[in-house]
């Protein structure tokens, strides 16, 4: 409150500093004209008449007292106005996503439970973050079946953080559509979308307000169900220490919890809403290796039943994984379960594990106990 309070102030003092400079300015000038027009009166005495004179000085000091109260009008129009112009710009100009809700008549009956397995079907899914860029993801077809763990690989820009936003519909789809149990997203209201998968993005997001804000922000669980959350994320303890417990504070982009007990505090979110699709972008790139360990053993055994997309870069977490989806260059060129992929001599996925050090499928397989 006192940050912003200083920044409107720093702004509007400068705003009535430059009024201040300016009325200055103009009473300088009304002092110079009436100054100039009564010495033409004084030196052409005899020739201006007293009563001419007299009627210019008044009038030009009306003039003067009037001309600078219309100039600050028209300054503070001006600025005013500019607030309006950026209104209009947001209002009509900048692109907005498709629509929140979908109108209540109009609401697919099929969605109550939506949705009831977890199964993806990308068909032909090519994606452009804007018109005029080149295609991020090109014609991805692929089909996932409900509860099945895929890990997700490929190099840095390889498009692995672009196909979650096709799924979330950050981005539309330039061509294709993703089917999730047998429903094309496009057709959904964005709310009705989101709000039934999860994800633990690379960056993860808290908002300004409390612990249980941040986990269960429409108050719909039981502090029971929260608390078990947090201990299923291994954050009980972490939790426990505060002095407010649940209702301890979190600072704006949740700045006081370090980043791996963000990602966890996701996590935790995800783990209450028990979603049938839970997608982790590098999720647990930010703790150590134990703690990955503990949290991938959670999430197998928490969503057992769900559909879970890893991007990982620690390919011994999706080593365990019933399919591998090797992405280069927006195409997928390998999709396949790990061992298979393992024993094939001219395989992406092999040569990344084996410079790892896993030469064998016997030691990926060890790598999934
Ligand atoms: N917001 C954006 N606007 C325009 N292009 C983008 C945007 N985000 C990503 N890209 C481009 O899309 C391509 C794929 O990026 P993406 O983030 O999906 O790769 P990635 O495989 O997830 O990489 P990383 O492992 O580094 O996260 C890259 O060439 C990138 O430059």
């Amino acid at each position: 409150m006192y940050n912003y309070i200083d920044k409107h102030l720093a702004s509007v003092l400068l705003y009535q500093q430059s009024n201040v400079w300016f009325v200055y300015r103009m009473n300088i000038i009304s002092f110079m004209a009436t100054l100039t027009i009564t010495i033409i009166c004084v030196f052409t005495k005899g020739i201006v008449s007293m009563a001419s004179a007299g009627l210019a000085i008044s009038s030009l000091n009306r003039v003067c007292s009037i001309l600078p109260f219309l100039m600050k009008r028209k300054a503070d129009i001006m600025s005013r106005l500019t607030s309006v112009e950026r209104i209009i710009e947001y209002a009509f100009e900048v692109e907005s996503e498709a629509a929140l809700e979908t109108p209540y008549c109009t609401k697919p009956l099929l969605l109550n439970n939506w949705p009831s397995k977890g199964g993806i079907e990308l068909m032909g899914v090519t994606l452009k973050y804007r018109p005029d860029l080149p295609p991020v993801l090109h014609g991805i077809t692929a089909s996932i079946k409900p509860a099945h763990k895929i890990g997700i690989v490929g190099r840095t820009g390889a498009g692995k953080s672009s196909l979650m936003c096709a799924l979330l519909r950050l981005c539309e789809l330039d061509s294709g559509k993703i089917l999730v149990d047998g429903v094309d997203i496009s057709t959904l209201a964005l709310h009705t979308l989101r709000s039934n998968l999860s994800v633990i993005p690379q960056d993860p997001v808290l908002f300004q307000g409390t612990l249980r804000y941040n986990l269960d922000p429409f108050g719909e669980y039981t502090d029971l169900a929260v608390w078990e959350a947090l201990e299923q994320a291994h954050l009980r303890d972490v939790v426990s220490c505060q002095d407010n417990g649940l209702m301890s504070k979190v600072e704006a982009a949740g700045k006081n919890f370090s980043v791996g007990e963000r990602q966890l505090i996701c996590l935790a979110r995800a783990l209450l809403r028990s979603s049938k699709i839970l997608m982790l972008d590098e999720a647990t790139a930010s703790v150590d290796q134990e703690t990955d360990r503990v949290i991938q053993a959670t999430i197998r055994q928490a969503f057992n039943t769900s559909t879970v997309l890893t991007i990982a870069h620690r390919l011994n977490t999706v080593a365990i994984y019933d399919k591998i989806m090797v992405l280069e260059a927006g195409q997928i060129v390998e999709f396949g379960s790990p061992v298979k992929l393992m024993q094939r001599q001219t395989s992406v996925f092999r040569e990344m594990m084996e410079a790892m050090g896993v030469k064998s499928v016997d030691q990926l397989k060890a790598l999934r106990i």
